[in-house]
């Protein structure tokens, strides 16, 4: 692999690098053999955690100023393109989650250009430029952001944002002008000032960062990038990445950055000083942390989840807690499972005043109603009875709220630092009936279908005591390996949380004869994007 190349995705047998620069994907490296692609993705599992934020954020992203009175129009589109996509499999209606229509993403990563004397955001936009309405005098660029692939919908019309260059960035192209009818040949730069789509927090630490550098040659000297993460718990931290080594005197300039970053509205308000991160060549230098503790609520209870910098996590905190009651809900509503009505706890499954899921018109509405119906107000099964296997875990993001659902689950991923975050969250929450491993799901579903043994299944137990009856798995954008798929229909409930509508219908295609599908979600992770994630809830036949 090039020295330039970083590793953005492993799964289906492929591991796919990017350039680190440009951050476009350059290769996709195959692998006839699972066994070696196993021992692969176990190797590149570094870099995905190191060097990698995480496969949804590789892709340029460019949603630098929205027009918000679009946003219900443009979710509508992605809706219709998502039920002509899987009206084959005859799904029941959509349930839909709607984002805030700004302000909703948690972390952004921005190149930074210091060429004119002063420090600026850069982004990379690689869509394709519309061509100018005939009657419009302002330019605008058309944007793709989000979990954006070589498998890019080619669709330039539908769910695109239109970001005006006049509002609050300003676009530069290489080769052609903004609004120019033709197609560059490289992605264009996007100079970011206000980023309204990023949490206000994020805003407020861009802010600080830009001055407290413009005004400090320690912590300006051969900086490169600079990566926000925010909470909605008020946790924050800030990684600077630099083309040189880093000592005393970065972390002493660093220190005096991070007292003014706690000093901005919402990490004072939360209490909070943000964690101020140095990284450069095979050196990291964390001011106090190397991740942040975040807040999620979920069924009517709170989670604490530690998200570690350079790992997977999910982008829109407020999706992110749709995702998870949906997927909550769909667990404990599986036939069989045990639940008693009125457990007075869920007020979080499905949020009823605004973001939520009941505004896009009646069938959408309907399914949300039902979701309701089922959900809203529901406890958990009273006592589970059978257990859930869990591929590609991360940090535990669904393993922690939903392991009340099972009598055992056994949960697995491939990133370290995400293991070790899980491993924390499972702690911190008090769920003690998961069994963790850190292992390829390829390894993992070829181990289980030979019901055979691994040093890092010790301690799971026989395989005879497991009564696993569902699965549920939440792959990159590759989707899964044909193994993987094999392994699906071996249950009766599989939940599939899918950034990649694409790769998820060629999954279900090939387990549609086994399995119907019972709840279809759409959760708009990515507004102004062509992208959704979808949940589906799948049962045997
Ligand atoms: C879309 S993320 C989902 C993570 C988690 N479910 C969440 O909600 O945060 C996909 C995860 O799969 C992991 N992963 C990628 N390739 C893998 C592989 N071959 N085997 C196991 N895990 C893998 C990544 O490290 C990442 O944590």
């Amino acid at each position: 692999m090039h020295l330039h190349h970083r590793v953005i995705s492993s799964a289906a047998g492929q591991v796919r690098a990017c350039d680190l620069l440009s951050r476009a994907p350059v290769r996709t490296y195959n692998f006839q053999s699972r066994k070696r692609f196993a021992i692969m993705a176990s190797l590149v599992a570094p870099f995905l955690e190191e060097t990698v934020p995480s496969p949804s954020f590789v892709a340029p992203v460019a949603v630098t100023s929205v027009d918000e009175s679009q946003y219900k129009a443009q979710l509508q589109k992605k809706i219709l393109k998502l039920k002509e996509l899987f009206h084959e499999f005859n799904p029941p209606d959509i349930e839909v989650f709607e984002s805030p229509p700004s302000h909703y993403r948690m972390r952004a990563e921005f190149t930074i250009d210091q060429r004119n004397g002063e420090l600026q955001y850069i982004m990379f936009d690689n869509s394709p430029l519309p061509s100018p309405p005939p009657s419009s005098s302002s330019p605008t660029l058309m944007s793709s952001s989000g979990p954006r692939g070589a498998d890019e919908d080619a669709d330039g019309g539908a769910a695109a944002a239109s970001t005006s260059a006049a509002a609050t960035t300003a676009a530069a192209t290489r080769g052609v002008g903004v609004g120019v009818a033709g197609r560059p040949k490289g992605p264009r730069r996007v100079v970011v000032e206000h980023f309204s789509v990023a949490s206000r927090q994020l805003n407020e630490l861009m802010e600080v960062v830009r001055r407290e550098c413009g005004h400090s040659p320690e912590l300006r000297n051969r900086l490169f990038q600079a990566n926000f993460h925010t909470t909605l718990s008020g946790d924050a931290m800030v990684t600077l990445l630099y083309h040189r080594k880093l000592g005393p005197e970065w972390a002493a300039a660093a220190e005096h950055l991070r007292d003014a970053l706690a000093a901005t509205p919402a990490a004072a308000a939360a209490g909070r000083r943000p964690h101020v991160i140095g990284r450069s060549r095979k050196q990291k230098l964390e001011l106090d942390a190397g991740f942040v503790l975040e807040r999620l609520r979920v069924g009517g209870r709170e989670y604490i989840q530690q998200q570690v910098e350079g790992a997977f996590s999910q982008p829109n905190a407020a999706v992110c807690q749709h995702m998870l009651g949906w997927a909550l809900d769909v667990t404990r509503t599986r036939p069989g499972a045990q639940r008693r009505r009125g457990g007075g706890e869920g007020d979080g499954d499905v949020d009823r005043n605004g973001n939520g899921s009941m505004s896009l018109g009646d069938p959408t509405g309907a399914a949300a109603a039902a979701a309701l119906e089922l959900g809203g107000n529901a406890g958990e099964a009273e006592t589970p009875e059978d257990d859930m296997l869990e591929l590609y875990c991360g940090n535990g993001n669904f393993t922690v709220p939903l392991a009340r659902n099972f009598r055992r689950v056994v949960a697995t991923e491939v990133s370290k630092s995400s293991v070790e975050a899980a491993r924390f969250n499972l702690e911190a929450n008090g769920v003690a009936n998961v069994f963790l491993a850190r292992m390829a799901s390829e390894e993992f579903a070829e181990t289980m279908r030979a019901r055979g043994s691994r040093r890092r299944l010790e301690g799971l137990g026989p395989w005879e005591e497991l009564r696993l009856r569902t699965i549920f798995v939440d792959p990159p954008r590759a989707g899964l390996d044909d193994f993987t798929v094999g392994l699906l229909k071996e249950f009766d409930h599989i939940v599939y949380i899918s950034c990649n509508p694409e790769t998820l219908h060629a999954n279900l295609r090939a387990i549609a004869g086994t399995h119907g599908i019972a709840r279809f979600a759409a959760f708009d992770q990515f507004p102004y994007t062509h992208h959704l994630e979808c949940g589906v809830y799948l049962v045997r036949r």
